[in-house]
Protein backbone atom coordinates (compact mmCIF):
# COMPACT_ATOMS: atom_id res chain seq x y z
CA UNK A 1 0.00 0.00 0.00
CA UNK A 2 1.19 3.43 -0.77
CA UNK A 3 -0.38 5.65 1.47
CA UNK A 4 0.01 9.51 0.42
CA UNK A 5 -0.77 12.01 2.99
CA UNK A 6 -2.65 16.18 2.21
CA UNK A 7 -2.45 19.05 4.19
CA UNK A 8 -6.05 19.61 3.86
CA UNK A 9 -9.47 18.11 2.01
CA UNK A 10 -9.13 20.49 0.21
CA UNK A 11 -5.51 20.10 -1.45
CA UNK A 12 -6.40 16.03 -1.44
CA UNK A 13 -8.95 16.77 -3.85
CA UNK A 14 -6.89 18.80 -6.37
CA UNK A 15 -4.09 17.12 -6.28
CA UNK A 16 -6.13 13.67 -6.75
CA UNK A 17 -8.66 14.99 -9.47
CA UNK A 18 -5.53 16.10 -11.25
CA UNK A 19 -3.84 12.65 -11.14
CA UNK A 20 -7.15 11.20 -12.22
CA UNK A 21 -7.47 13.55 -15.03
CA UNK A 22 -3.85 12.75 -16.16
CA UNK A 23 -4.15 8.90 -16.11
CA UNK A 24 -7.31 9.36 -18.13
CA UNK A 25 -5.70 11.12 -20.61
CA UNK A 26 -2.54 9.17 -20.47
CA UNK A 27 -4.99 5.66 -20.83
CA UNK A 28 -7.11 7.47 -23.70
CA UNK A 29 -3.68 8.05 -25.91
CA UNK A 30 -3.17 4.02 -26.16
CA UNK A 31 -7.39 2.85 -25.72
CA UNK A 32 -10.79 3.75 -27.51
CA UNK A 33 -12.29 4.19 -24.62
CA UNK A 34 -11.40 4.62 -20.91
CA UNK A 35 -13.82 2.59 -18.34
CA UNK A 36 -13.91 4.77 -14.84
CA UNK A 37 -15.31 3.23 -11.60
CA UNK A 38 -16.10 5.54 -8.81
CA UNK A 39 -17.24 5.70 -5.46
CA UNK A 40 -20.56 7.11 -3.86
CA UNK A 41 -20.95 8.50 -0.51
CA UNK A 42 -19.91 11.51 1.41
CA UNK A 43 -16.56 11.58 0.37
CA UNK A 44 -15.88 11.97 -3.43
CA UNK A 45 -18.13 15.16 -3.95
CA UNK A 46 -15.03 17.34 -4.23
CA UNK A 47 -12.99 15.55 -6.20
CA UNK A 48 -15.59 15.29 -8.53
CA UNK A 49 -16.28 19.17 -8.51
CA UNK A 50 -13.31 19.45 -10.00
CA UNK A 51 -12.29 16.49 -12.11
CA UNK A 52 -15.71 17.00 -13.90
CA UNK A 53 -13.97 21.30 -15.26
CA UNK A 54 -11.17 19.47 -16.22
CA UNK A 55 -10.87 18.77 -20.45
CA UNK A 56 -10.30 16.14 -21.62
CA UNK A 57 -12.35 13.61 -24.59
CA UNK A 58 -15.03 13.18 -21.84
CA UNK A 59 -16.65 11.50 -24.85
CA UNK A 60 -14.48 8.15 -24.88
CA UNK A 61 -14.84 8.16 -20.58
CA UNK A 62 -17.35 5.34 -19.71
CA UNK A 63 -18.30 6.46 -15.66
CA UNK A 64 -19.65 3.78 -13.41
CA UNK A 65 -20.13 3.77 -9.74
CA UNK A 66 -17.99 1.45 -7.26
CA UNK A 67 -21.86 0.38 -6.21
CA UNK A 68 -24.71 1.59 -5.60
CA UNK A 69 -28.17 1.32 -3.26
CA UNK A 70 -31.07 -0.04 -4.53
CA UNK A 71 -33.11 3.27 -4.99
CA UNK A 72 -34.20 5.30 -8.21
CA UNK A 73 -31.88 8.82 -8.61
CA UNK A 74 -34.74 10.91 -7.19
CA UNK A 75 -33.90 9.57 -3.54
CA UNK A 76 -31.14 11.11 -1.82
CA UNK A 77 -29.20 8.17 -0.96
CA UNK A 78 -28.72 7.50 -4.32
CA UNK A 79 -24.93 7.25 -5.55
CA UNK A 80 -25.87 7.83 -9.29
CA UNK A 81 -27.34 11.08 -8.09
CA UNK A 82 -24.42 11.87 -6.63
CA UNK A 83 -22.80 11.25 -10.25
CA UNK A 84 -24.64 13.14 -12.48
CA UNK A 85 -24.79 16.29 -9.98
CA UNK A 86 -21.37 16.71 -9.63
CA UNK A 87 -19.06 14.69 -11.99
CA UNK A 88 -21.27 14.58 -15.03
CA UNK A 89 -21.55 18.05 -15.20
CA UNK A 90 -19.17 20.55 -16.65
CA UNK A 91 -16.75 18.87 -19.54
CA UNK A 92 -17.36 15.83 -18.05
CA UNK A 93 -21.14 15.70 -18.99
CA UNK A 94 -19.88 14.43 -22.65
CA UNK A 95 -19.05 11.23 -20.70
CA UNK A 96 -21.19 8.13 -20.95
CA UNK A 97 -22.63 6.99 -17.48
CA UNK A 98 -23.65 3.70 -16.80
CA UNK A 99 -25.78 3.11 -14.11
CA UNK A 100 -26.18 0.21 -11.81
CA UNK A 101 -30.05 0.95 -10.53
CA UNK A 102 -32.82 -0.58 -13.01
CA UNK A 103 -36.12 0.76 -12.59
CA UNK A 104 -38.77 -2.11 -12.06
CA UNK A 105 -36.34 -4.61 -10.98
CA UNK A 106 -34.72 -6.30 -7.23
CA UNK A 107 -31.34 -5.77 -6.61
CA UNK A 108 -30.86 -9.85 -7.38
CA UNK A 109 -32.66 -9.78 -11.01
CA UNK A 110 -30.92 -5.91 -11.91
CA UNK A 111 -26.93 -7.22 -11.05
CA UNK A 112 -27.83 -10.31 -12.81
CA UNK A 113 -29.32 -8.58 -15.58
CA UNK A 114 -26.63 -5.54 -15.64
CA UNK A 115 -23.54 -8.05 -14.84
CA UNK A 116 -21.96 -9.68 -18.33
CA UNK A 117 -23.37 -6.02 -19.87
CA UNK A 118 -19.98 -5.14 -17.95
CA UNK A 119 -17.94 -7.64 -19.66
CA UNK A 120 -16.65 -5.07 -22.27
CA UNK A 121 -15.34 -2.59 -19.33
CA UNK A 122 -13.33 -4.66 -18.13
CA UNK A 123 -10.46 -4.43 -16.64
CA UNK A 124 -11.56 -1.20 -15.93
CA UNK A 125 -8.81 1.40 -16.53
CA UNK A 126 -9.46 3.80 -13.52
CA UNK A 127 -10.91 2.77 -9.90
CA UNK A 128 -11.58 5.11 -6.95
CA UNK A 129 -12.84 3.92 -3.95
CA UNK A 130 -14.19 5.17 -0.70
CA UNK A 131 -13.39 3.20 2.64
CA UNK A 132 -16.16 3.14 5.98
CA UNK A 133 -14.77 2.89 9.47
CA UNK A 134 -15.71 -0.67 9.51
CA UNK A 135 -13.60 -1.19 6.59
CA UNK A 136 -15.74 -1.89 4.18
CA UNK A 137 -15.16 -0.52 0.06
CA UNK A 138 -17.79 -0.49 -2.65
CA UNK A 139 -20.97 -2.25 -1.04
CA UNK A 140 -18.55 -5.04 0.47
CA UNK A 141 -19.87 -4.73 4.13
CA UNK A 142 -17.63 -7.29 6.22
CA UNK A 143 -20.40 -10.32 7.15
CA UNK A 144 -23.25 -8.98 4.98
CA UNK A 145 -25.26 -11.34 3.14
CA UNK A 146 -23.74 -11.48 -0.61
CA UNK A 147 -20.24 -10.30 0.10
CA UNK A 148 -19.15 -14.32 0.08
CA UNK A 149 -20.33 -14.23 -2.90
CA UNK A 150 -18.80 -11.35 -4.22
CA UNK A 151 -15.30 -12.12 -2.86
CA UNK A 152 -15.12 -15.19 -4.87
CA UNK A 153 -12.84 -15.07 -7.55
CA UNK A 154 -15.70 -16.17 -10.37
CA UNK A 155 -18.55 -14.06 -9.13
CA UNK A 156 -20.63 -11.88 -11.70
CA UNK A 157 -19.55 -8.13 -12.18
CA UNK A 158 -22.22 -6.90 -10.16
CA UNK A 159 -23.41 -8.24 -7.05
CA UNK A 160 -26.42 -7.90 -4.86
CA UNK A 161 -25.66 -7.37 -1.07
CA UNK A 162 -28.29 -6.69 1.66
CA UNK A 163 -26.55 -5.27 4.92
CA UNK A 164 -28.19 -5.51 8.38
CA UNK A 165 -29.80 -2.95 9.57
CA UNK A 166 -29.89 -1.19 6.57
CA UNK A 167 -33.54 -1.25 4.63
CA UNK A 168 -32.21 -1.00 1.12
CA UNK A 169 -30.62 -3.59 -0.75
CA UNK A 170 -26.83 -2.28 -2.52
CA UNK A 171 -24.81 -3.85 -5.73
CA UNK A 172 -21.71 -3.61 -5.39
CA UNK A 173 -18.51 -4.65 -7.97
CA UNK A 174 -17.10 -7.76 -6.55
CA UNK A 175 -13.75 -7.95 -5.37
CA UNK A 176 -11.78 -9.84 -8.53
CA UNK A 177 -13.13 -6.67 -10.59
CA UNK A 178 -11.63 -4.26 -8.05
CA UNK A 179 -8.62 -6.23 -7.77
CA UNK A 180 -8.24 -5.84 -11.50
CA UNK A 181 -8.48 -2.57 -12.08
CA UNK A 182 -5.58 -1.02 -14.03
CA UNK A 183 -4.67 1.69 -11.35
CA UNK A 184 -6.40 1.96 -7.90
CA UNK A 185 -7.00 4.86 -5.99
CA UNK A 186 -8.58 4.88 -2.05
CA UNK A 187 -9.78 8.66 -0.64
CA UNK A 188 -10.31 8.41 2.99
CA UNK A 189 -10.89 11.68 5.54
CA UNK A 190 -10.23 11.65 8.88
CA UNK A 191 -8.27 9.84 12.09
CA UNK A 192 -10.97 6.79 12.83
CA UNK A 193 -10.63 5.79 8.74
CA UNK A 194 -6.70 6.13 8.61
CA UNK A 195 -6.91 3.62 12.22
CA UNK A 196 -9.40 1.59 10.61
CA UNK A 197 -7.13 1.59 7.23
CA UNK A 198 -4.13 0.36 9.47
CA UNK A 199 -6.38 -2.11 11.43
CA UNK A 200 -7.13 -3.67 7.64
CA UNK A 201 -3.95 -4.19 6.62
CA UNK A 202 -3.25 -7.32 9.41
CA UNK A 203 -6.89 -8.44 8.46
CA UNK A 204 -8.14 -10.97 5.72
CA UNK A 205 -10.44 -9.42 2.83
CA UNK A 206 -13.24 -11.11 4.55
CA UNK A 207 -12.74 -9.43 7.62
CA UNK A 208 -12.02 -6.24 6.06
CA UNK A 209 -12.86 -6.16 2.40
CA UNK A 210 -10.81 -3.13 2.35
CA UNK A 211 -7.83 -5.26 2.38
CA UNK A 212 -8.71 -6.83 -0.98
CA UNK A 213 -7.39 -3.91 -3.10
CA UNK A 214 -4.33 -2.65 -0.85
CA UNK A 215 -1.48 -4.51 -2.38
CA UNK A 216 -1.88 -2.29 -5.66
CA UNK A 217 -3.87 0.66 -4.10
CA UNK A 218 -2.43 4.55 -3.75
CA UNK A 219 -4.39 5.76 -0.56
CA UNK A 220 -5.16 9.32 -0.17
CA UNK A 221 -5.42 10.71 2.83
CA UNK A 222 -6.08 14.17 4.90
CA UNK A 223 -7.16 14.81 8.39
O1 LIG B 1 -21.94 3.34 1.51
C1 LIG B 1 -20.93 3.71 0.96
O2 LIG B 1 -19.84 3.99 1.70
C2 LIG B 1 -18.52 4.14 1.17
C3 LIG B 1 -17.81 5.16 2.06
O3 LIG B 1 -18.63 6.33 2.09
P1 LIG B 1 -18.23 7.68 2.86
O4 LIG B 1 -19.53 8.43 3.02
O5 LIG B 1 -17.65 7.27 4.19
O6 LIG B 1 -17.26 8.38 1.97
C4 LIG B 1 -18.54 4.55 -0.29
O7 LIG B 1 -17.25 4.45 -0.83
C5 LIG B 1 -19.53 3.68 -1.06
O8 LIG B 1 -19.50 3.98 -2.45
C6 LIG B 1 -20.90 3.94 -0.51
O9 LIG B 1 -21.92 3.23 -1.18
Amino acid sequence: MNLIEYPDREILAMKVANRLAGELKKCLMTHEFASFAVPGGTTPGPIFDMLSGTALEWERVHVMLTDERWVSERDERSNGALVRDRLMTGHAAAARFIPFFQPGMDAETGAAALAPTLDPELPLSLLVLGMGEDMHTASLFPGAEGVEAAMAGNAPNLCPVHVEGQEIARVTLPAHVLRGAMSTHVVIFGDAKRAALERAEGLPPEEAPIAAVLNSAEVHWAA
